[in-house]
């Protein structure tokens, strides 16, 4: 299948992405597990959050995204910088416009292309070598992508990566067990910035650091995604994180997209019961507003998909209020209904 140019407004693309695993075999029975299943998100020069609970397939998205894993189906559209298209279109890769398809390029082309698409893991300290110092660690991505010309500049690079994630000079020739457990995430993200990406995913870069310097991290993510236009798409199961972070959010249920829209309007007047079961899960800072917690609960834990209609059903209370529903949520996969810039894929919306 050919493929079109991304609009002028689009970073990057994923078209009905799907990843399906086989699981079982010897003493279990055989099953497919679909991680990610029909994923359409269009990433904008934006921090884009996807937020789910574990199981629901978001580091497997991350990692198709990124090109570490073959999607099972679909595709990936990404928009590469002039150099980068240049150097493809010299390759004899297909370039139509700065846009790439991953279907359409080589191995060697992919190669080329993942230096505009870094990934900032979860865990800082298996992400860094620990038998490289920090600036060695920081100028590797430089070096595999062929962008500076000998160890003096690969040095002075890093430096000033370092210095844009607010780490000290010093820290340059210390060995990554010398750092915090936030100064180690600070270099990882040095690292996926040095090649000057278009985009990064991040899977869940705060989780396993101290509660105390959470916040330091999603506000130098922000900034950074400012001052060097990098898109960023940010993988968190922790609602409670997105609002400082995000400019949007996707809420993703068993590998799909269930609901999407600008972080504020989400999270202030969420359309999918799903949406409102996570956001009361947060805990409410205020007083006034704490029932809220116990409004909209949740049935059992996630589980697979029912074999027919909505993935959510089984576990939707909105479905007990709304009986006259039943035919159409146990039986047909909604699509989406959009609604300005929302879009929410539940029968409650159809209109
Ligand atoms: N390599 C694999 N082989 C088989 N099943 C897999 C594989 N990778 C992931 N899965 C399954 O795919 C589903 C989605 O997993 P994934 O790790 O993407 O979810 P997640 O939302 O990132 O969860 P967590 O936050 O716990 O990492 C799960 O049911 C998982 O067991």
């Amino acid at each position: 299948m050919p493929f079109d140019p991304l609009p002028p407004d689009t970073v990057m693309k994923t078209v009905n992405l799907k990843k399906y695993y086989q699981v079982g075999g010897l003493f279990a029975p055989k099953r497919v597990v679909k991680a990610v299943d029909g994923v359409d998100l269009s990433l904008k020069d934006e921090v884009y959050c996807i937020v789910g609970e574990s199981g629901c397939g978001k580091s497997t998205f991350a990692r198709v995204v990124v090109g570490l894993e073959e999607p099972t189906e679909g595709d990936v559209l990404i928009r590469v910088r002039d150099e980068t298209a240049s150097i493809l279109k010299m390759m004899g890769e297909k370039v139509k416009g700065n846009t790439v398809s991953y279907k359409h390029l080589s191995p060697k082309g992919k190669r080329v292309v993942k230096r505009e698409i870094q990934m900032v893991w979860q865990d800082p300290y298996s992400s860094v070598d620990p038998r490289m110092k920090v600036w060695e660690a920081v100028a590797e991505p430089l070096i595999i992508h062929k962008l500076v010309k000998d160890k003096k500049e690969a040095r002075e690079r890093a430096i000033e990566i370092l210095k844009k994630v607010k780490l000290p000079e010093d820290v340059a020739d210390r060995y990554p067990h010398q750092l915090s457990g936030g100064q180690r995430q600070r270099v990882v993200i040095a690292r996926a910035l040095s090649v000057n990406p278009k985009v990064i995913v991040a899977d869940e870069p705060v989780s396993m650091l101290d509660v105390s310097i959470r916040a330091e991290i999603i506000n130098l993510m922000r900034q950074l995604h400012e001052s060097e236009g990098t898109s960023m798409i940010v993988i968190t199961h922790d609602l409670s994180t997105t609002p400082h972070l995000c400019d949007r959010i996707g809420i993703m249920y068993l590998g799909r997209v269930v609901e999407e829209g600008p972080t504020r309007e989400v999270i202030e007047d969420p359309l999918h019961p799903y949406t409102k079961a996570l956001l009361a899960a947060v805990l409410e800072p205020d007083p006034e507003n704490r029932e809220r917690e116990l409004v909209v609960p949740i049935k059992g834990e996630v589980s697979r998909p029912p074999e027919r209609g909505c993935r959510f059903w089984p576990r939707c209370v909105a479905l007990d209020m709304h009986k006259e529903l039943e035919g159409l949520c146990k039986y047909e996969e909604p699509g989406y209904f959009v609604k300005g810039e929302r879009k929410v894929a539940c029968w409650l919306h159809k209109g």
